[in-house]
């Protein structure tokens, strides 16, 4: 039995596990692709360790490395289809996928824990992922990362690594919520299980710069809301669920039309925390339409096609640049160690 299995027996634990999230760490000095020099300069270094540290708190959390899959989220559907921007959109940012008709895009779903067979109701399945590349006209990809919570556990990569280390013991994680409210509601917060991938709502979580072609610029975070309207499965109905239902579901559904995710992005106002994830900006601010997802396939032999592509937070093109949050450092190394691992058969 792997330590995630023994772990998930244990009821209390299981509610634990239903809140990790993500990994982290990161690396000094090494770009990332689609950043510009100037962008990279403007991203906080952090100790290239604490992205490896990440990668083994989460192997260790889920008996991994598993040859070949992420290092989390493993378990994912790719599927594509086109964004069409909204007329909003280019107010806000001068990228190109802002403008014009549609671009084609790829679009990862996927359940949060590192166990490629986990079931879909399990509760370590959730926060779900939403990884979107956006294919431009010049050849060049753009990506968006974001899950089903609307926030983050802790605010720095060091911090995520002291999380996870302390994930399977009561005590040690008690004495580490005490004193972060932000872990503590990460934890808590219900996560039930959605009828399907394309009614869950998800949250891009880190700010990014977005600038328009005058030269404004704001600080904003995504939101994705479907167009089906969000709807979740009562625990009982959940139980009852096919292990892997979550795939069938979104391919019955595509049979009848198109999959709508609509694209939004929150603008930070005077005084709220550009750098720190896990404090959410109060609802009542505004937020610029910036286009629908419109999900047409799953592709054919998605798990091979998974397994050699990159999501990274960081991939991004003039128009949109990334915040000072220390976690955007931190994601793209740690992904990129995933995806290296993966790429390499382990
Ligand atoms: C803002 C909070 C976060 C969100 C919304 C998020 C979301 C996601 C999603 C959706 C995926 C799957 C991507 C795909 O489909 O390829 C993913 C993968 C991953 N995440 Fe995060 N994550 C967050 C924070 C973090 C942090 C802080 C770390 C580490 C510092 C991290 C490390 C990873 C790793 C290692 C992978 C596997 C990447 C790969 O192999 O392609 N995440 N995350």
């Amino acid at each position: 039995m792997t330590r995630l299995a023994v772990i998930l027996s244990i009821p209390e634990k299981r509610h634990q596990l239903t809140s990790l999230i993500g990994a982290a760490l990161l690396a000094a000095g090494v770009s990332a692709p689609g950043l510009t020099a100037a962008q990279t300069q403007n991203l906080p270094r952090s100790a290239p360790q604490v992205a490896q540290q990440v990668v083994s708190s989460f192997d260790a959390l889920f008996g991994g490395p598993h040859a070949g899959r992420r290092a989390v989220h493993a378990n994912g559907l790719l599927t594509e289809g086109y964004f069409t921007p909204a007329r909003s959109a280019p107010s806000l940012s001068r990228a190109d996928h802002f403008a014009g008709e549609s671009s084609p895009v790829l679009v990862r779903f996927s359940n949060f824990a590192a166990v490629p067979d986990l079931p879909d109701a399990h509760a370590a399945a959730s926060p779900r992922g939403l990884a979107v590349k956006f294919m431009l006209p010049n050849g060049a990809d753009t990506d968006i990362v974001a899950h089903s919570y609307d926030g983050f556990p802790v605010a720095k990569p060091d911090e995520f690594v002291t999380f996870l280390r302390a994930l399977p013991e009561l005590a040690r994680l008690a004495e580490f919520t005490a004193s972060r409210p932000a872990a503590r509601a990460f934890l808590e917060h219900p996560k039930p299980t959605p009828v399907s991938y394309g009614t869950e709502a998800y949250f891009g979580v880190a700010a990014f710069l977005f600038s328009n072609s005058s030269g404004t610029t704001r600080h904003g975070r995504y939101r994705f809301r479907p167009g089906a309207g969000v709807s979740h499965l009562s625990a009982a109905d959940a139980a009852k669920m096919p292990e892997q239902f979550l795939a069938e579901e979104l391919d019955n559904r595509l049979r009848r039309g198109p999959v709508t995710i609509h694209i939004s992005v929150q603008i930070a106002a005077d005084g709220d925390p550009v750098d720190d994830g896990s404090r959410p900006w109060p609802s009542d601010r505004p937020e610029i339409d910036v286009g629908t997802l419109s999900i047409t396939r799953i592709v054919p032999a998605d798990d091979e096609r998974q397994r050699d592509l990159r999501f990274i937070p960081t991939n991004l093109v003039d128009g949109i640049a990334p915040s000072a949050d220390p976690m955007l450092v931190a994601r793209t190394q740690s992904y990129r160690i995933s995806a290296d691992r993966r790429e390499a058969g382990q």
